[in-house]
């Protein structure tokens, strides 16, 4: 079996089963992970929602005997900005990284970015998380966050949206298509050539100019095709293309405002003390976009930029920046609140 199927490298998954149909699913497991100890108020619960091919594994190196690095590692461990928190991460619905996906069923539903935070909240209920102290997403994760924000106001305290959008705009929409018709002439070649699309508008036009120009290898390719290459032959080897499918298409059709009244009315929702926040060289999520939630939601501050070379990727790289933001947001908490 494929790693990505069933790849638990730290044996730090935990599952969420729920057993009544769902989205049009029979029930639906979530792959979760958690750092730290849930506090006998439960005030001290954050919810971490990764992007489109991440995962529940935030953080490595915590505990002894779990090494394998995460994608947020800067966050989670003593001394780090969430240190006494009680951290959660799910694998998003109808991915592949231990959550419900098509993998599993060959007439797997179409979801939406509201049906994977409906399961979320149904994960959240059976942790006892009444209340999140926060909810961190960016870019899929972002989109989910907000829509947590829009939809349970009275669940989440703060927020924090980063390199997202309040709506799927129409070149985001136009670049993704491209990817998924890639991936429906050809599910195994067509999603390294996927990767290869959603990798350049991860990234700045000038950082690819510098750091490749036209430079060429011995084998003939130029090194940035060679770069592509290889992010394309790694994502091959952890992703399955139809969860690529379901989550790109349900990025597809975020729209935080649909039935209502429209993305300014939706956004007016929100109770959160929010930051909003954006990379200032992100060709595919524009601080245009950052600056449509930050002006809608009530009491966010004016967007805050994140300054980079590497496009929206930033959000990823840039951990000392991210960093001061997740502490401006939740101060430092001692556990016992
Ligand atoms: C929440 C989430 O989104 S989780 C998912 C995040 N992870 C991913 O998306 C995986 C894909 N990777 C990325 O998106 C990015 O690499 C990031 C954001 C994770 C990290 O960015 P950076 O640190 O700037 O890495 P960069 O883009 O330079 O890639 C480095 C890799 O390219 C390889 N590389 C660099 N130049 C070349 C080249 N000319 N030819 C071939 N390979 C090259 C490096 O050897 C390195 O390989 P490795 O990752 O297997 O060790
Ligand atoms: N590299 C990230 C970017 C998407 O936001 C991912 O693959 O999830």
């Amino acid at each position: 079996m494929a790693g990505w199927r069933f790849g638990d490298p730290e044996g730090r998954r935990e599952w969420f089963t729920h057993t009544a149909p769902f989205a049009g699913l029979p029930g639906f497991q979530l792959a979760y992970e958690t750092w730290g100890t849930l506090n006998a108020g439960a005030s001290n619960a954050v919810l971490v929602l990764h992007a489109l091919t991440g995962d529940s594994h935030v953080a490595g190196g915590v505990e002894p005997g779990h090494p394998t690095p995460g994608w947020w590692d800067s966050l989670i461990g003593p001394g780090r900005p969430l240190d006494g928190f009680f951290v959660v991460a799910p694998n998003v619905l109808g991915g592949c990284q231990g959550s419900t996906g098509p993998w599993q069923h060959p007439d797997f539903p179409a979801l939406t970015i509201r049906d994977q935070v409906a399961a979320e909240v149904l994960l959240a209920d059976a942790l006892g998380v009444e209340r999140w102290a926060a909810v961190l997403g960016g870019s899929m994760g972002g989109m989910r966050a907000v829509e947590w924000a829009v939809a349970e106001p009275d669940r989440v305290e703060s927020l924090l949206l980063l390199a997202t959008s309040a709506a799927a705009s129409a070149e985001q929409i136009a670049l993704a298509s491209a990817q998924v018709h890639a991936i429906r002439l050809d599910p195994v070649g067509g999603l390294g050539v996927a990767r290869r699309i959603a990798h350049i508008s991860y990234r700045s036009e000038q950082e690819l100019q510098e750091r490749f120009g036209r430079k060429v290898q011995a084998d003939g390719r130029f090194e940035v095709e060679s770069y592509l290459d290889h992010h394309a032959a790694k994502l091959a080897a952890r992703f399955d293309p139809e969860s690529y499918v379901v989550l790109t298409e349900a990025m597809n059709a975020h729209d935080v405002g649909h039935g209502r009244g429209g993305v300014r009315a939706a956004l007016r929702r929100v109770r959160a003390r929010t930051i909003v926040a954006g990379v200032d060289s992100d060709r595919l999520y524009p601080l245009g976009q950052q600056r449509e939630l930050a002006a809608g939601i009530p009491g966010a501050d004016d967007v805050r930029v994140i300054e980079s070379p590497y496009g929206h990727d930033a959000f990823l790289i840039e951990s000392d920046q991210v960093g001061a933001l997740v502490r401006e947001l939740v101060p430092a908490h001692s556990g016992s609140r």
